[in-house]
């Protein structure tokens, strides 16, 4: 059983700025053209080795010049993956016998490597791979990252001291066992800090995990394998394969030691994942432990007493940063006719339009391109819809060009039917819907903002009315599980905002907190009696 020693207090990592004629640009700049310049194999890490997954090759590109290849990876095969799942068997005793010191201190070494030395080659992979604006990669691959490491491990300490109380001869103890079995991580592309965070907070309660990063964020997930490495991660505790993850499902997730699943991505993705996990029950030792957040259609209303400025700056910062590719990202918005009118609309459309999406190794853009093609795609027909729809008008944006990079140009959409899909469907890109209600409406508006989608990541409220603020607190208390007063909807940081989603959102397990931690322990109490009874009769029997 894991003694309790006191950890270091954790603070949240600076965010640097990286402005002009800096050290830190200078830095960074210098590895972008460093990592652009090779020509990576991205491979998968299982028991230790690198080696190239089995099956079918894929290019990992940048998004804003699909035709830079980054480096190539490969789908990984249904032997990649038994060898993976054995590896994780193989390494679970020495790994959860090592005392949570040892195990903590790879984490809290790796924390202060990002922080360090290798702070440039997480963001420069993620401005790469990814095409991250340097302010996104650095809030990410850098800062939450680092936070998830820190503070998880000042979690999982406060997780093992919970005890339960002992009597007069007798002594009751808690045994913070891992799962029985091994656990699966499966992440998403859009942020290098949760496919850090999804496979290490189970290896920090001592499990073994099989993790999926996604083929498109591979470059920054192999830096990041290479990272906890360095920080001493023994091998197989964490074993990575590469590819879209079908042998992932069919032979990680159906085997019998499977123990649980952490999972980051689209709600159709995890649905599927839980109903595969539903049909394999018998086959299963233990009942899986199920942690998914998953997507959003986050919204953010603005009531007649909000200060303009400060919501057309929200919707901006909130619908256009990362090219809409946050599960935070604000896609619906609904303002108050006299708001609206009074010159958010104008001042909306032309911060907007002064946006600009490019090629992110240039410091100067907002922002970047989609992820793929088939994003690129998608958003091209709902572009292509909206223009062709009477109850919407495109305010701004609406093109999009795959010439070079994968670009959708940041687009706000007006609309006078609030059922239509553009406010009910997440489309991961950077297209803002509007709806406009008479000021008077505002109770009504509220109940539709919680009824209109299967969704409840987060939302925002504008208003400077108190009686408007707690209204909207009282409506849509279940529409969001991270909601904001006067503030964007995207941008929590770890120990300050636990995120995470309920209802088509995911399981709400609060990402780098102790909720989430705790899912990863299997509890034994123990109950030991110092002098045990010797008699078996009672009083009651004479
Ligand atoms: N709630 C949150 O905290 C949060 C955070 C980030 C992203 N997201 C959501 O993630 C989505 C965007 O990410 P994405 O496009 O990478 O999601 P996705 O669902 O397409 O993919 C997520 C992961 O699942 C894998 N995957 C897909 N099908 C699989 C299968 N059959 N078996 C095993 N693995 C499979 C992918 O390869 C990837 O690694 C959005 O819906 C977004 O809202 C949610
Ligand atoms: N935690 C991030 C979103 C993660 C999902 O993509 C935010 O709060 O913006």
């Amino acid at each position: 059983m894991d003694a309790v020693s006191s950890v270091p207090d954790p603070v949240n990592e600076p965010v640097r700025g990286y402005a002009p004629g800096s050290a830190e640009r200078e830095s960074l700049q210098r590895r972008i053209a460093e990592l652009e310049g090779e020509r990576h194999e991205l491979t998968m890490t299982v028991g230790g080795e690198r080696r190239m997954a089995g099956g079918d090759p894929v290019d990992v590109v940048q998004p804003h010049d699909h035709q830079h290849v980054l480096g190539v990876t490969a789908q990984a095969t249904a032997k990649d993956v038994a060898d993976a799942v054995a590896s994780a068997k193989q390494a679970a005793p020495a790994w959860r016998d090592l005392p949570f010191d040892e195990r903590a201190a790879v984490l809290l070494r790796a924390a202060d490597l990002l922080s360090g030395p290798w702070r440039d080659t997480l963001n420069a992979a993620t401005v790469l791979g990814q095409s991250k604006s340097v302010q996104q990669a650095e809030i990410d691959s850098a800062c939450e990252l680092i936070d998830f490491w820190r503070f998880n491990v000042s979690y999982a300490r406060r997780v093992l001291e919970e005890q339960p109380q002992s009597s007069p001869g007798i002594w009751n103890r808690f045994d913070h066992r891992p799962l029985d079995g091994f656990v699966t991580a499966i992440t998403p592309f859009n942020f290098t800090a949760i496919a850090g965070n999804l496979p290490t907070a189970p290896a920090l309660m001592g499990n073994t995990v099989v993790w999926k990063p996604a083929p498109t964020q591979q470059l920054a997930a192999h830096y990041t394998m290479r990272l906890l490495e360095a920080a001493g991660l023994p091998p197989g505790v964490i074993n990575m394969v590469t590819g879209d993850g079908a042998a992932v499902s069919e032979v990680a997730m159906t085997d019998p030691d499977f123990a649980g699943l952490h999972f980051t991505g689209s709600t159709k993705t995890f649905k599927h994942l839980w109903r595969l996990m539903g049909e394999q029950l018998d086959t299963y030792r233990s009942y899986p432990r199920i942690v998914g957040e998953t997507g959003g259609k986050d919204f953010v209303v603005a009531h007649r007493s909000a200060d303009p400025a400060a919501v057309v700056n929200g919707l901006v910062r909130g619908a256009f940063e990362y090219q809409g590719q946050k599960c935070s990202a604000a896609s619906r918005a609904y303002i108050s006719r006299s708001l609206w009118e009074g010159g958010v609309r104008e001042r909306l459309v032309d911060v907007t339009k002064s946006l600009s999406y490019g090629d992110v190794t240039d410091l100067r853009h907002f922002g970047g391109a989609v992820i793929n093609d088939k994003a690129f795609a998608k958003h091209a027909e709902v572009l292509a819809r909206a223009a062709n729809t009477a109850t919407l008008e495109v305010l701004t944006g609406g093109t999009c060009d795959d010439s070079v990079g994968y670009f959708v140009q940041p687009t706000v959409l007006l609309g006078s039917d609030p059922t239509d899909e553009v406010f009910t469907t997440e489309w991961f890109g950077p297209i803002l819907a509007v709806t406009v209600f008479d000021d008077s409406d505002y109770g009504k508006v509220l109940e539709l903002v919680d009824t209109s989608t299967p969704y409840a990541l987060t939302g925002a409220v504008f208003a400077t009315e108190r009686a408007a603020i707690e209204e909207a607190h009282r409506t849509l208390r279940f529409a969001a599980g991270n909601f904001y007063v006067n503030d964007k909807p995207t941008g929590a940081v770890v120990s300050q905002q636990p995120f995470g989603g309920s209802r088509g959102s995911g399981t709400n397990d609060k990402a780098g907190s102790i909720y989430n931690l705790q899912r990863w322990v299997s509890p034994r109490s123990v109950k030991e009696t110092f002098v045990p009874a010797t008699e078996h009769g009672y009083p009651h029997m004479g």
